[in-house]
């Protein structure tokens, strides 16, 4: 769920969401190498320059409070699309920062690295958490909370979406009222508010949603691009899932 409650005036939304989180995810390895000079290299990423990497932005933001300097290796093996909405580079981040705090000795207590966090990103704060939450203010405020047990299906649209292109665009419904506590856990009133822009900007991803159409209710993961449908058991699941690989990257998970 995603409701857009309100535009700020610095631009950024103020959101009610649903995350949840998943078992699955892209895997992160650090190694250390003494030296007095703190610095991080990445391997892992093909096209991506490494200052633009939110891996690198992540340690930038720490060096101020090294105690224990030395240079850290970390390798990647990327396991989320890019530009999936499935937080996949907002997790590196969460997790770089976390890392990074104890092997540095930097030892920032979790409310200043929640800070930090908001820094790379709404919802990196989140991804410090590791537990799923509803997700207020533009992202920071965060009160864990389970949502949903069974399985869900990930589908992934070959196309990535940029947030800010959903988040600009002029149709997109900005005014939404918040759910009531007492529904929260009810997956009837898990709109999207977004999902009405995605697919009328993303011819691909609205022939994927109507392939699908009636025999799965797909959502929209955060600002897309990947859609999801939830299942309470595992035979109708894989059932869907072998309907959908006909279309396009899946995968299916417990959670
Ligand atoms: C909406 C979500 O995709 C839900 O998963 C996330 O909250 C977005 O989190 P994120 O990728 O960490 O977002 P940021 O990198 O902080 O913001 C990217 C862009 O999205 C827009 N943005 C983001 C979060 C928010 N609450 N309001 C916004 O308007 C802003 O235009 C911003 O420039
Ligand atoms: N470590 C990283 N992993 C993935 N993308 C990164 C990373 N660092 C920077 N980026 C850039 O961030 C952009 C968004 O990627 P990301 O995979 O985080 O999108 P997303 O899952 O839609 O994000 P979110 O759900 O947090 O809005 C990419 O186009 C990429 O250039």
């Amino acid at each position: 769920m995603l409701r857009i409650l309100a535009q700020r005036s610095d631009g950024y939304h103020a959101l009610q969401s649903c995350f949840e989180v998943l078992p699955w995810g892209d895997e992160m390895t650090f190694f250390t190498e003494k030296s007095q000079q703190p610095s991080v290299t990445i391997c892992g990423f093909k096209t991506l320059a490494l200052t633009d990497n939110i891996i690198y932005r992540a340690a930038e933001l720490l060096k101020p409070f090294i105690q224990a300097p030395c240079v850290v290796h970390i390798k990647v093996n990327k396991k989320i699309p890019s530009g999936a909405g499935l937080g996949g580079g907002s997790s590196n981040a969460a997790a770089t920062l976390k890392t990074l705090n104890t092997l540095w000795k930097c030892r920032l207590d979790a409310t200043s690295l929640s800070a930090l966090a908001l820094k790379l990103g709404a919802d990196v704060p989140f991804f410090m958490t590791g537990q799923s939450a509803l997700v207020t203010g533009i992202g920071e405020h965060i009160r864990p909370m389970r949502f949903f047990s069974g399985y869900i299906l990930l589908l992934f649209p070959p196309l990535p979406i940029a947030t800010e292109t959903v988040f600009n665009h002029p149709g997109l419904k900005r005014n939404q009222t918040p759910l009531p506590e007492r529904l929260l856990r009810d997956s009837n009133f898990w709109i999207n508010d977004c999902l009405p822009v995605v697919l009328s900007e993303f011819k691909e991803i609205k022939k994927l949603f109507d392939c699908c159409y009636p025999a799965m209710r797909l959502r929209l993961s955060g600002t897309g691009s990947t859609l999801f449908a939830l299942f309470d058991d595992k035979q109708t699941a894989l059932k869907q899932q072998k309907m959908v690989s006909q279309y396009c990257r899946n995968r299916l998970l417990e959670i």
